[in-house]
């Protein structure tokens, strides 16, 4: 197995790390446009095998996709974050061009590869790898809803004051501060639903402070956050190479589920060693629905500003 995480930036190098340290692949490669990083971020990893008890090795590349060649997964993180104050929709100009260069880059290299996509705005970036690479759609995944989710778990079960692993929850729709839907209603305590231990106005309050849980992070940090992007990516990752088939909300292209063509965004999927292989479907009621489309409505427009 190997894998190759683009970007050594934030959110690269951590996903790189965990892979590594969760010994999903005989080699990662790491790489980076900027001379000397990621070789440098890779060395400092290997040098954690002794401490930590790993034999997967970090491999660096400045920018030499032969070194990635055979790839099985490959994770896109390159491309600017986003600033305080600023929206993930903002970064398209530059990260559209980015996302489109490293795709075909990858795929010259690892034409079988089943890619993740992380860069913002993100089902945007899926979509646009999706069509300018013509792959087949369940080997491209956007990483989004994993992180929305592992968040409003968070702030369940801070609101409750209980432990996150026994709090089970799901944010499906788009990956922006407006868009994505925290799906309240199903979310549950060891299955117990979250309604008989918190107020409506409390449930309101976590869903909120999910939805902008990356403008919290970014206003807090300067920049946006990593460590929780970094682990939310390794689940998808460890899924697919350990054919888990875990159910995750992942950016997937829909053709006609959750009534929404030719988009991609976030729906429970399974993930497995074929990529996604099947989109769960989940009862929304009436209100869910309506947020969906308005969801897909905003995502839809962000992809009209490409120039496919
Ligand atoms: N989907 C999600 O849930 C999340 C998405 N993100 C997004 O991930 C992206 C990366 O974020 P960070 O790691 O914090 O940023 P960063 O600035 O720390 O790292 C980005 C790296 O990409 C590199 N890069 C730029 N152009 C490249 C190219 N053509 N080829 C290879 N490498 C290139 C840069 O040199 C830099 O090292 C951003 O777009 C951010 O918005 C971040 C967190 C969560
Ligand atoms: O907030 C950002 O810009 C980065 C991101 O997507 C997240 O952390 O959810």
């Amino acid at each position: 197995m190997k894998i190759t995480v683009v970007g050594a930036g934030a959110v690269g190098a951590t996903t790189a790390d965990n892979i590594i340290r969760r010994e999903l692949a005989e080699e990662v490669v790491l790489l980076d446009i900027k001379e000397g990083v990621s070789e440098g971020k890779s060395l400092d990893m290997y040098q954690t095998a002794a401490l930590l008890g790993f034999n997967t090795r970090p491999v660096g590349s400045t920018n030499d996709y032969e070194k990635t060649k055979g790839s099985d997964v490959v994770v896109i993180t390159s491309g600017l974050p986003r600033k305080p104050g600023m929206t993930r929709e903002e970064l398209i100009g530059i990260n559209a061009g980015i996302v489109k260069g490293v795709t075909e880059n990858i795929l010259k290299y690892s034409p079988k590869a089943i890619i993740i996509v992380v860069s913002n705005p993100m089902d945007t970036m899926t979509y646009l790898a999706l069509k300018e690479s013509g792959i087949n759609k369940k080997r491209l995944i956007g990483m989004g809803g994993a992180l929305d989710s592992a968040r409003f778990k968070t702030y369940l079960a801070l609101a409750m004051d209980v432990s996150p692993l026994d709090i089970h929850g799901m944010v499906i729709g788009g990956h922006g501060d407006t868009t994505m839907i925290p799906l309240t209603r199903l979310a549950t305590y060891n299955g117990i639903p979250v309604s008989r231990f918190l107020s409506p106005e409390q449930l309101e309050k976590v869903a909120a402070d999910t939805m902008v849980g990356g403008a919290t992070l970014t206003k807090l940090i300067g920049t946006s956050a990593w460590y929780a992007p970094g682990a939310a990516t390794l689940l998808l990752v460890e899924s697919i190479v350990r054919n888990q088939k875990r159910i995750v909300p992942c950016s997937v292209y829909l053709n006609g589920e959750y009534g929404q063509k030719d988009i991609c965004m976030g729906v429970p999927v399974v993930l497995g060693r074929g990529g996604w292989e099947k989109v769960i479907n989940l009862r929304l009621s009436d209100a869910e629905k309506a947020a969906f489309e308005k969801s897909a409505e905003a995502v839809r427009s962000m992809n009209g500003a490409l120039t496919l």
